[in-house]
């Protein structure tokens, strides 16, 4: 029998494939980062197929790194960044245009339409998202209109949309499968999440041909099997969720009121909300955790565009930083940030605060602010955006969180989770394995075919490997929070006309 179960992790900023065993432990892992493509302030895109290559590339090199035979892998299950969305023409396989990624801005003028028509109340209460640029469904509407002779063909039936899980099983398949599932589907603004099915009102309204759009599926179910001619072997593709739902099953956050944080790119708080789509009047959204056992579950969430990607600007733009883990170091070199707060609204604000037009501050600078207080600051900023999540997530569910769990690249950093305890006042636990995205995708594709026979038996999977307790008292937490949202005033419609 296989022993293994592999993950494609396809992130905003790099392909990662990993190798899991019965344990869920890490057998091998692979990784490689790709381009970001910034063609004008607030626009970002990928090349599909650069996401293909590495993601293929990073899932052959794993294999070889493991040392196994591809025969040994029982399922793949998929993950990858939401809302980025791709077009492309069902006959060539080719893309008409690059990946609009979620965190471009290009289609908040769509959006203002949207407002001013009313229509956003209509689409808080079928999709649960908030009318934002950050959502696929004025992402395919953008391309449709901008790309030449786009509308036409995708009306007579010759483009497909799809986010990056929809894009990777398209191609795994050599075009047989043209699928995603209902976590997926409920971030394009175009699925309602009550009926489960693509809204054919919105649809009207944003001009966007269903016949464009995939088959909607559970997150745990064989979608079909990957072609002979890429690793020798057909592998049942039997796991998809996005990144952040995934995220949160890997946490073993099964039961309602359950909560993790992922601090990757963007940091992205969930919270299992059971088979109760809660609505929230907090800014929050309603999203769908996943589909399983015949029952789709939701989640409230709070997404934070930019957490990590900071310190990627420390590192690539400001250039004071060698690497990410160098960021730890400078900040414990200093007390405190002497007053300075870095606001990183550098593509707007998601929740609580919904800004399109945010953009990045530094505030508080006096002569003596050194890097290393721009660097402490920086960082701070990640925990200061969780708590305003936190504080609309408990007003929002009426639930108290005893504890954080937390994962992603950035929750290695233990400075950033000690100051994330302090200024929530509450425990953070980090789990032994911190790629918690893969473990989720995996523990899916391992559920659809028998790899794994209940949620229970993941759960014990589940193992502490630092418990962060609050540390500061609570005077000194409420008056650098108050700075925060001071600081995040300023920040707030700076790009708008
Ligand atoms: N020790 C660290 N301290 C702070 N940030 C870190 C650290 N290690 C990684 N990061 C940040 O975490 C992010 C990578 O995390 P990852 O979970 O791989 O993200 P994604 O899935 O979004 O690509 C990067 O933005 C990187 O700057
Ligand atoms: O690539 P990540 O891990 O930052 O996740 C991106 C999110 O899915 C965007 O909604």
């Amino acid at each position: 029998m296989a022993k293994y179960i592999m993950a494609f992790d396809q992130g905003t900023t790099s392909s990662r494939a990993i190798i899991f065993d019965h344990s869920g432990k890490i057998v091998a892992s692979q990784n490689q980062e790709f381009k970001q493509i910034y063609p004008k302030a607030g626009w970002v895109e990928h090349d599909p197929m650069e996401i293909w290559g590495t993601q293929i590339g990073v899932a052959k090199g794993v294999i070889e790194k493991a040392g196994i035979n591809p025969e040994d892998i029982a399922a793949i299950g998929i993950t990858n960044q939401r809302e980025t969305t791709v077009v492309w023409d069902k006959n060539t396989g080719k893309p008409i245009y690059n990946a609009i990624v979620w965190q471009c801005r290009r289609t908040a003028p769509i959006c203002d339409e949207l407002k001013n028509k009313g229509f956003d109340k209509k689409i808080r209460e079928k999709t649960g998202l908030v009318v934002d640029a950050y959502f696929s469904g004025t992402k395919i509407k953008w391309i449709l209109d901008n790309v030449e002779g786009a509308r036409e063909k995708a009306e007579k039936g010759e483009l497909l949309f799809g986010n990056i899980d929809t894009w990777l099983i398209w191609n795994l398949t050599r075009g047989k499968v043209h699928v995603t599932d209902y976590s997926n589907a409920s971030r394009t603004m175009i699925f309602n999440i009550h009926e489960l099915k693509w809204d054919k009102e919105i649809l009207a309204e944003l001009n966007i041909p269903e016949q464009m759009l995939p088959e909607v599926k559970p997150s745990s179910y064989v979608y079909g099997y990957t072609d002979k001619s890429i690793f020798g072997v057909e592998i049942p593709i039997a796991g998809d969720a996005g990144d952040q739902q995934a995220a949160l099953f890997g946490q073993a956050c099964f039961k309602p009121g359950m909560a993790k944080n992922t601090y990757g790119t963007g940091c992205f708080m969930l919270m299992n909300t059971g088979e109760k789509a809660v609505p929230s009047n907090t800014g929050l959204l309603t999203t769908i955790a996943w589909g399983i056992d015949g029952k789709v579950e939701y989640a409230l969430e709070g997404s934070i565009f930019i957490a990590g990607a900071a310190i990627q600007w420390l590192r690539d733009e400001l250039r004071i930083i060698d690497n990410s883990p160098q960021s730890e170091e400078y900040a414990l070199k200093v007390e405190d940030t002497n007053g300075v707060y870095v606001v990183p609204a550098f593509v707007g604000l998601g929740a609580p605060y919904w800004d399109m037009y945010a953009r990045g501050t530094i505030v508080g600078l006096t002569r003596g602010a050194k890097r290393e207080h721009i660097i402490r600051a920086t960082l701070e900023s990640i925990a200061y955006q969780t708590r305003d999540v936190l504080e609309a997530m408990q007003e929002d569910s009426g639930i108290r969180l005893q504890a954080l769990k937390v994962d992603g690249g950035a929750s290695a950093n233990n400075f950033l989770m000690q100051f994330q305890s302090d200024i929530l006042g509450v425990p953070v636990d980090r789990p032994q394995v911190i790629e918690t995205t893969a473990l989720g995708a995996s523990y899916l594709a391992g559920l659809a075919v028998g790899f794994w026979n209940s949620r229970e038996e993941i759960e014990k999977n589940w193992n502490v490997d630092k418990h962060f307790e609050p540390a500061m008292d609570n005077e000194k937490r409420e008056k650098l929070y108050k700075g925060w949202k001071k600081a995040v005033e300023r920040a707030m419609k700076w790009a708008e006309e």
